[in-house]
Parts: C-alpha cells; sequence; structure tokens
C-alpha cells in the first residue's frame, strides 16, 4: 500500500490539480513546510488552470494580487522552461493609483520581474489609467473588464490570485468599509485605504466569488493570528478574506507552516502525513 511518505511532489501536484473528487470537496487548506515548496506548487496551478482553460475555451483569464505575491509568483514562474502566456489575459484584483514607475505600483512590479520575461501580449495585460482621477480610474478598468468578457454579466476569471493582509482585507477590501457591500459594481474606486497608498481601484466581492477558481497565498508569521480568525472563524462580522467563497468555483488557501501555526482545522500537508 502506498504511504504518505511515499507521495512525491508530482504525485502530489496530480492529485491537487487533476483528481475530480479533490476538487470537488470545497475550501482545501493546503500547508506546506515554507515557502520554498509552495512556490512550485503555486506555479503549477496556474499553468494546469491555464492548459485546462485553452483548451477549453481557448484562453486563459487570470487575476494578479500584490504585495508578497508578486516576487514569489514571478520567481516561479520563472523556472518553468517552456512557459508559453501567449494565451493569457491577465488583470489585477486590486491596484493601487500610482504611476506605473511607483515601487508601490503592482503593474509596474509585474512588469519588471515577469511581463518583461514572458510572451503575455500587451493587448492581454488590463491594466488601469493612473492618470485618471479613482472615481474616473474605476470606470475606465470596468469598461476594460466589460471588453475582455463581452459574454459575462460579471467577469468569470478563470483563476484569481489573492492575498491576505495581516488585518484580513484582500484585494483592496478592508474590514468594515462599506465597500465590502458592493452588489452592483465590478471594480470600485477607494480614496481611504488605511493601507498606504490610500487611493486604489479593486474587484469587488461579486467578480471575486464568480470565479472559477481562486487561490489565497499566505505565508509567513505575522499571518497566523488572522488566518487562524480567516479560516476558522470569529464572533461578529466576517473579515474581508472570509467572505471569498466562490459560487460555483473552487477555493484554495496555500500557505505556509509559519501562516499556519495557529490553526485547529484539519489540513492538508502534502508527503507529509496529511490524507491525500
Ligand atoms: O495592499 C495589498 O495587500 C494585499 C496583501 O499583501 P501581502 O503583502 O500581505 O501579501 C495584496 O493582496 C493586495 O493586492 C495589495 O494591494
Amino acid at each position: 500500500m502506498r504511504t504518505d511518505k511515499m507521495l512525491q511532489s508530482h504525485d502530489f501536484h496530480q492529485y491537487l490539480f487533476h483528481s475530480d473528487s479533490a476538487l470537488m470537496a470545497g475550501r482545501r487548506v493546503v500547508v506546506f513546510p515554507s515557502s520554498a515548496e509552495l512556490g512550485p506548487v503555486l506555479a503549477h496551478l496556474v499553468t494546469s488552470r491555464a492548459e485546462k482553460a485553452i483548451a477549453s475555451h481557448g484562453r486563459f483569464t487570470l487575476g494578479l494580487s500584490g504585495g508578497s505575491l508578486v516576487s514569489m509568483l514571478s520567481k516561479e514562474l520563472l523556472t518553468l522552461p517552456e512557459l508559453d502566456c501567449s494565451k493569457w489575459v491577465v488583470g489585477f484584483c486590486d491596484e493601487r493609483l500610482v504611476s506605473f514607475d511607483d515601487p508601490e505600483s503592482t503593474y509596474g512590479l509585474y512588469k519588471n520581474q515577469l511581463f518583461s520575461k514572458v510572451n503575455i501580449p500587451d493587448s492581454g495585460i488590463l491594466t488601469i489609467d493612473p492618470s485618471l482621477p479613482v472615481s474616473e480610474c474605476a470606470e475606465d478598468y470596468t469598461r476594460k473588464l466589460k471588453e475582455a468578457f463581452p459574454d459575462d454579466d460579471i467577469p468569470v476569471f478563470d483563476l484569481l490570485l489573492l492575498g491576505m493582509g495581516p488585518d484580513g482585507h484582500t484585494c483592496s477590501l478592508f474590514p468594515d468599509h462599506p465597500l465590502l457591500e458592493e452588489t452592483k459594481k465590478i471594480v470600485a474606486p477607494i480614496s481611504d485605504s488605511p493601507k498606504p497608498p490610500p487611493q486604489r481601484v479593486t474587484m469587488t466581492l461579486p467578480v471575486v466569488n464568480s470565479a472559477c477558481c481562486v487561490a489565497f497565498v499566505s505565508t509567513g508569521g505575522s499571518k497566523a493570528p488572522i488566518l487562524k480568525e480567516v479560516l476558522e472563524g470569529r464572533e461578529g462580522p466576517a473579515f474581508p478574506a472570509a467572505r471569498v467563497v466562490p459560487t460555483n468555483g473552487e477555493l484554495f488557501w496555500l500557505v505556509d507552516d509559519p501562516a499556519a501555526a495557529s490553526l485547529t482545522i484539519q489540513v492538508e500537508r502534502p508527503g507529509s502525513g496529511a490524507k491525500l
């Protein structure tokens, strides 16, 4: 009989992203010893989703987040020998209203670390126009998303990659902020972000929860207290990250041991005794 120790990394990839029974299991919290083990699985998630999406509808729509995700994702994707992004359409789950050469610009970071090194066509990168006032910028980005998803009332991304701040925010949806209740707009402006810079545009929960697949990536001990609250519940209003529950899609939480340190729920631990 096969033991957990015999479950090699490749097998785990196969199991995690190709097993129908696994994918129907609802939210999946998968814990890795460190981001070094998490990174390749994240890259595999992206490429396996891309392959599936392109085979089914000719393109792969990916929503990216900023923060710590940028360098991890870029580094991991660039290690793949035959990465073909020619059919990718990439948007931003949120973006800071700063010029593209500002170190706070999520697009600017991805441009330097990833887009300039892979073959995503320029027309496949949906950016904000940071020269616009924040409300107009949100309208302009809304228009770009609607044009990119002409058949959808609400854009349905194949995959959204999300981060979570230590306050439980995701995208630029912050705790107790009125934007959490937005039901009409697919993109909203925010001028009072508690995390600088204050002006941003963000996808709203209806778009996030319409995606085919959503994957949070959360690493480091600073995320441990909030990860426990988000995944194990607390009294009172749910944190923004806890309100991400795709209606018809899958939900992954890919976390490392330091971030998972306080969890008591059952998690999957590839290759280290979890029942996979
Ligand atoms: O401000 C932001 O923060 C979140 C979380 O970032 P992290 O560095 O704590 O991982 C990020 O997902 C979001 O895109 C960004 O605008």
